[in-house]
């Protein structure tokens, strides 16, 4: 059976596949969490969750109105309660927004109750991927190309504590993504189960 054809039961375990703990994707604006954790979820036959999702969805408004009218600390709060709620989950796929990881008390979170991936890409890729959108509040400045490098030279360390990391090169497609972070779990016996 190939992938994309891998049917799940009723637990939402795909075939080949039993995912013991909760995914989650962290990492730059740009690097593909959303969209490659999305793909991943698919291939597992689990739930896939996006915390900024989650976050419009509760406020019923847009990331960049929360910004505006409460402010990023309030976002922030909103963010973690959010994290802490899915990963009390089943096992799924959770990808966060890129300012997640930098917060202690998500970190904490995400290692007691899940595994947590870094999709590393090149500054150059995240902007191919942000420059035409104007979804990212934190990049409306004069200058969002130096927001951005500055962005990802002050986030790498956090990043960098990630449990693992799979690398993102501006070519790979989405699908030749999911094989790459489902080759990076398959390292982990604890989390992702060969069945
Ligand atoms: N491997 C990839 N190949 C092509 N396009 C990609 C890839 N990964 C992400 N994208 C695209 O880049 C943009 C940003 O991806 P997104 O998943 O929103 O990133 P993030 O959630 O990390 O900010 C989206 O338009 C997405 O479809
Ligand atoms: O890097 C950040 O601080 C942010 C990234 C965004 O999510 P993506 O990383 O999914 O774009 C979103 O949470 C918000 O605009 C803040
Ligand atoms: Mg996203």
């Amino acid at each position: 059976m190939s992938g994309k054809e891998q049917k799940s039961d009723a637990r939402g375990t795909a075939c080949g596949f039993r995912l013991k703990k909760t995914v989650v994707m962290v990492g730059m604006m740009g690097a593909g969490k959303t969209a490659v954790g999305r793909a991943l979820a698919a291939r597992l036959g689990v739930p896939f969750l996006d915390s900024d999702h989650e976050i419009e969805r509760a406020a019923n408004m847009t990331i960049p109105e929360i910004f505006e009218r409460d402010g990023e600390p309030f976002f922030r709060e909103k963010e973690t309660q959010v994290i802490a709620r899915l990963l009390a989950e089943a096992p799924g796929v959770l990808s966060t927004g890129g300012g997640a990881f930098l917060r202690a008390e998500n970190r904490q979170l995400i290692s007691e109750h899940g595994v947590s991936v870094w999709l590393n890409a090149p500054l150059e890729v995240l902007w191919n991927r942000v420059r035409h959108k104007d979804t990212r509040p934190l990049l409306r400045t004069p200058d969002p190309h130096a927001t951005l490098k500055a962005l990802y030279e002050a986030r790498v360390p956090f990043y960098s504590r990630a449990d693992l990391e799979v690398l993102s090169d501006g070519v790979s497609s989405i699908d030749e993504m999911v094989d790459r972070v489902l080759a990076a779990l398959a390292t982990r016996p604890d989390v992702l189960e060969r069945t």
